[in-house]
């Protein structure tokens, strides 16, 4: 899938990253595509290559379902033909950013997630503490008629003290500075599927 890097949807999330830092577009993605993503998803998790997803990096990772109870698995070019239309239109995005925002995005790391009826992902911030290379959130939601009484909203602790949540409706797409914004992961009625990526620029050197 192509889109031109001056697609008004992606200057809309440029313009929203340059602003509040955050964006929601709820009509991001054709349902066609969110729904060969899904069923790419559902296949990984039928095919046994979901994990429990660890907080934590390299040897200090740890598997803590109270803190995180969601299901993970990357999503590298090559594997599915939607997720190399996705993968593409993150280029796009990332080749936008960069050329507005001059954030010196250099690649992305995506992966499927998919969280159990109940399960949560507490306050956090998407960077860790000895890594500060991942610099843009984005969350793809591919659930289909998600209702507002199921729950499992993305909530964005904003800097004003307010709170913003998304609903994880089917193609929409939340992004936001992932330094800047605590979020969580609220518990839904129903499993809940999602494709996160980062964007990061090359880590600092430790010299
Ligand atoms: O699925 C979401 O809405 C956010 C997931 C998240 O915060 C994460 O994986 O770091
Ligand atoms: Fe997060």
């Amino acid at each position: 899938m192509h889109i031109s890097p001056d697609h008004p949807l992606l200057l809309r999330i440029v313009d929203d990253l340059a602003g509040p830092g955050w964006s929601e577009q709820s009509i991001f993605l054709p349902a066609e595509l969110t729904e060969a993503l899904a069923e790419a998803c559902r296949a990984r998790a039928a095919a046994g290559e979901l994990t429990p997803a660890a907080i934590g990096r390299g040897d200090r990772q740890l598997v803590q379902e109270g803190v995180r109870g969601d299901y993970t698995a990357w999503l590298e070019p090559g594997q599915c033909a939607p997720g190399d239309a996705w993968l593409a239109l993150m280029e796009s995005l990332r080749q936008t950013l960069n050329r507005e925002l001059f954030l010196g995005l250099e690649e992305l790391e995506c992966h499927f997630a998919l969280y159990p009826p109940g399960a949560c992902y507490q306050r956090h911030l998407d960077r860790f503490r000895d890594d500060d290379s991942r610099t843009v959130t984005v969350v793809l939601y591919l659930n289909e008629a998600w209702q507002p009484d199921e729950g499992g909203e993305l909530r964005l602790y904003l800097p004003n003290g307010r709170v913003h949540d998304v609903m994880p409706q089917g193609g929409s797409l939340a992004c936001f500075m992932s330094a800047d914004f605590p979020h969580e992961v609220l518990p839904a009625t129903r499993e809940r599927l999602s494709l996160t990526g980062w964007f990061r620029r090359r880590a600092d050197s430790p010299l």
